[in-house]
C-alpha cells in the first residue's frame, strides 16, 4: 500500500487509532528489526498516552541477530517490553500472547476481584505501511477469523479475531506514518522497502547501501561482488561491480543506474545475509548530537 501523508491524512490515522485505543487492553506495535528507530512512528507514545504496549520486532529473520538483542535491551531499559518475531514465518507469536498476559496481569486481577467476568485480552496491531501488519493478523489468525459484530458504546461495527482463547485482536490495523523529516532516516526506510521507490533518488539509496555496508559489513559485500579491496571512493565501487555483474552501456561504460537497481534489489532480497541498519548505540549518539 503507498500512502501520500498529507497533514489531513496523519490527522485521520492518529484519530482512527485513537478511537479504537478505547476498545483495547493493549498495543502491539509493530517495527521493522533492522530499523527499529526509523520504523516508529514519531507521535506514537503521545497518540497510545498510557496504554501498554509491547513492540514487536518484526522482520527479526532478515535483521542481524546481535542487534536485535540489543534493541530488546534497549527497549527494556525503558520499560518497553520487547519481542524479536518472524511473521511470515509464524515464529514468536506464542511470545506474543504469553507477554500480553503477563503484561496485563494486574489489570485483570483487579477485575476479577470487582467482580468482572474474566474475559479475552483485546488487542490491536499499529506500525507503518510495509512493517508487516497483514502478515501478522493472518498469522495470529489462523483459521480464527470471528466476526463478533457490533462491541457496545461503538456505532461502527469492529471485527475481532480470536488469537487462540486468551486473546481477540481489532481485525484492521493502525496505520501510522514514518519518521520523514530526517534524510537518514528516508534513505533507510527506502533501502527496507517501506517507502515506495519514486519517493527519493535511488542513487542516493543505493549509495547509502554501499558506504553503510562498507563500514559495517565489508566482508559480506566484498564475498558478494568478489572484490578484495573495497576503493574508498564510492564511484570507483559503483564502478568495480558493474564491471563484475555486467551493468553496462552499449559502449561498455558502467550503467550507474542498473548498479544502482542491483544493489538495492539484492539488499531487499538479503542476498548480503542478515543485515541491520540502525543499532542503539547510534541512536543514543544522535540523540546527544
Ligand atoms: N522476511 C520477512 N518478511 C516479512 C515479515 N513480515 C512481513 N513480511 C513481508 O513484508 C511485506 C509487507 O508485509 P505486510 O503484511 O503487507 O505489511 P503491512 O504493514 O500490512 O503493510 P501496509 O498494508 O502497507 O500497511 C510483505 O512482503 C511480507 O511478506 C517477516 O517477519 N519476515
Amino acid at each position: 500500500m503507498t500512502i501520500q501523508w498529507f497533514p489531513g491524512h496523519m490527522a485521520k490515522a492518529r484519530r482512527q487509532v485513537t478511537e479504537k485505543l478505547k476498545l483495547v487492553d493493549i498495543i502491539f506495535e509493530l517495527v521493522d528489526a533492522r530499523i527499529p528507530y526509523s520504523s516508529r512512528n514519531p507521535m506514537i507514545e503521545e497518540i497510545i498516552q498510557q496504554k501498554p504496549r509491547i513492540v514487536l520486532l518484526n522482520k527479526a529473520d532478515m535483521a542481524d541477530a546481535e542487534l536485535t538483542k540489543q534493541w530488546i535491551a534497549y527497549f527494556e531499559e525503558q520499560g518497553i517490553k520487547a519481542l524479536a518475531i518472524n511473521s511470515q514465518a509464524g515464529q514468536g507469536m506464542k511470545e506474543i500472547t504469553a507477554a500480553a498476559k503477563s503484561l496485563l496481569e494486574e489489570k485483570f486481577n483487579r477485575m476479577k476481584a470487582k467482580g468482572v467476568r474474566p474475559r479475552a485480552i483485546r488487542a490491536m496491531i499499529v506500525g507503518i505501511p510495509n512493517a508487516g501488519k497483514s502478515t501478522l493478523i493472518n498469522r495470529l489468525a489462523k483459521k480464527n477469523i470471528a466476526k463478533t459484530g457490533n462491541t457496545p458504546g461503538v456505532t461502527k461495527a469492529q471485527a475481532w479475531i480470536k488469537v487462540g482463547k486468551e486473546m481477540e485482536l481489532l481485525d484492521t490495523p493502525g496505520i501510522l506514518w514514518p519518521k520523514f523529516e530526517d534524510q537518514q532516516v528516508g534513505l533507510k526506510l527506502a533501502l527496507t522497502g517501506a517507502i515506495k521507490d519514486t519517493i527519493l533518488n535511488l542513487q542516493d539509496v543505493a549509495v547509502y547501501a554501499l558506504r553503510f555496508l562498507s563500514a559495517n559489513y565489508p566482508d559480506k559485500l566484498k564475498e558478494r561482488y568478489g572484490i578484495e579491496e573495497l576503493p574508498e571512493d564510492i564511484v570507483l565501487l559503483f564502478d568495480e561491480i558493474g564491471k563484475r555483474r555486467g551493468c553496462l552501456m552499449g559502449g561498455g561504460e558502467v550503467d550507474y543506474d542498473k548498479v544502482t537497481e542491483l544493489v538495492i534489489r539484492e539488499f531487499r532480497s538479503e542476498k548480503f545475509g542478515r543485515i541491520s541498519l540502525e543499532n542503539p548505540d547510534d541512536l543514543a549518539k544522535a540523540i546527544e548530537e
